[in-house]
């Protein structure tokens, strides 16, 4: 079911929400970062399931929480049946995110040091930045939004919350942008997103509690049952 009835986010509202999740509701990252983590490879699952034709995801992490929701979402894809490989290019220490990496480790999932060549995959998860995301694209992670860029028409992209290097409002800012065909917006979509002229946008992230979409005046997209995404 796909709906149009949603509000998009500044990334002072995003930020916002992330930290009164955190801090009021006492939510802990690992908790939230779970959900977001499975309902991107939930999205995944129903736009590209001929496990054939798509098992090989590269998975590209970048070093905030929208890279640690890129390592739950391998671990998910491999749980669902896909061949996910990971490139964690900018790693950190903090043992959150050495925990996810050695699950993924654990589970077989492959850790690579560069993104292979295009028959060595079909389909890139853009885990680089979230609405965390601000300034011009430092190294290394302009050159491979590059690499990336080159790619885009023969593989597609999935993005996890928002395109990396699209600035959280305003969109892509030049033609070097990645388009990806696919965005797993999450807790609410950001303003950037009404500018996305790909073919797939989900909503995921379901652990908005009622009294905060109130209380921010934002209008979600009613989940079914027990799914983790609704199509926008
Ligand atoms: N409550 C929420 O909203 C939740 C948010 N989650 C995820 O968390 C993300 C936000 O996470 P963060 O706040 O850690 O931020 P991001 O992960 O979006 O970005 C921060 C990282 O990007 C780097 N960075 C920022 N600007 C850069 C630039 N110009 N060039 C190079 N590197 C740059 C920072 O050094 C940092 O490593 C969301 O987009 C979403 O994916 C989920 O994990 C769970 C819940
Ligand atoms: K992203």
């Amino acid at each position: 079911m796909t709906t149009s009835k949603v509000s998009y986010l500044t990334q002072q509202q995003a930020k916002d929400i992330d930290e009164e999740l955190f801090n009021e509701y006492k939510f802990s990252v690992d908790q939230l970062m779970e959900l977001a983590g499975l309902s991107c490879a939930s999205a995944i699952e129903k736009a590209y399931n001929d496990r054939k034709k798509y098992s090989k995801c590269l998975v590209i992490v970048g070093g905030g929480n929208n890279g640690g929701d890129g390592l739950v979402c391998a671990r998910h894809l491999k749980l669902f049946g896909y061949n996910p490989l990971i490139f964690y290019p900018k790693r950190t220490d903090k043992p959150l995110y050495k925990n996810l990496l050695l699950q993924c480790e654990k589970m077989n999932i492959e850790i690579i040091d560069k993104i292979p060549s295009e028959t060595q995959i079909n389909l890139i998860i853009d885990a680089i930045f979230g609405f965390g995301f601000s300034g011009e694209i430092r190294e290394p992670f302009n050159g491979i939004l590059k690499e990336i860029k080159i790619l885009e028409k023969k593989i597609p992209i999935i993005s996890i919350d928002i395109p990396s290097g699209w600035d959280v409002e305003k969109g892509p800012l030049n033609d070097n942008c990645i388009q990806p065909e696919c965005v797993i917006s999450l807790t609410a979509p950001k303003l950037c997103m009404k500018y996305f002229q790909g073919k797939y946008h989900f909503l995921g992230g379901r652990f908005v509690p009622k009294i905060l979409e109130d209380k921010y005046k934002i209008i979600l997209p009613d989940y079914m049952n027990s799914e983790q995404i609704v199509q926008i």
